[in-house]
């Protein structure tokens, strides 16, 4: 059996600025981030998980840290679930690239032009890691490496995911095993999440 729990990191300073960045530090959560993860720990309570897995970047590293703690884990830090090669965006404010008329994710042909990488590639490495690990296991990842992983299971490209929003500190449940999603982007682990995982345990 192979759950993953995808979790992207509690709010960080670079979020509440719009800034993006793929660098591992120069970035920590703000306080809400830390209340955020720790709601995201409380929610997993009662959950035997076996490892807590996560980006090296330094938001993700600290949700990681908040988790692992409350079950006794060491963080793993895996450099598959890192932020998407942000190209020539790293460091740039997310709204100078977006389409001016919505305020979503950078899509579409402008990702080549800024050297972003390929999306493809993202799917691979992240989904390369999740299949990895037997048990349930929680990995502390970014926005778009956790739609890149959603978006495989569904068949679905980059645009054709632009939809999937994944909120600060938000947990989605993957059956990897079978490829099902169980949730995407929740803020509370249901009891019919809970009453699936021990079935499948
Ligand atoms: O689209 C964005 O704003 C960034 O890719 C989010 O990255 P993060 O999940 O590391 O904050």
């Amino acid at each position: 059996m192979k759950i993953a729990i995808l979790i992207r990191h509690g709010e960080s300073d670079i979020n509440v600025k719009g800034i993006l960045s793929d660098s591992i530090d120069g970035n920590s959560l703000t306080e809400r981030g830390i209340r955020q993860a720790e709601h995201a720990r409380d929610q997993l309570t009662g959950l035997e998980i076996k490892n807590v897995y996560s980006s090296p970047i330094n938001r993700a590293r600290e949700t990681a840290e908040i988790i692992a703690s409350s079950f006794g884990k060491e963080v793993v830090i895996d450099d598959r679930l890192r932020e998407i090669g942000l190209g020539k965006a790293s460091g740039r404010r997310a709204s100078d690239f977006r389409d001016e008329l919505y305020t979503g994710h950078i899509s579409g042909s402008i990702r080549k032009e800024l050297e972003m990488e390929e999306w493809t590639s993202l799917q691979t490495r992240v989904v390369e890691a999740l299949a990895a690990r037997e048990g349930i296991n929680v990995y502390t990842t970014h926005s778009d490496p956790i739609r890149a992983a959603i978006s495989y299971f569904l068949e679905l490209g980059e645009p054709e995911s632009y939809g999937i929003s994944i909120k600060n500190a938000s947990m989605t449940f993957i059956d990897v095993e079978i490829g099902r999603i169980l949730s995407i982007g929740s803020i509370i682990v249901s009891d019919e999440i809970k009453k699936y995982v021990s079935r499948r345990h």
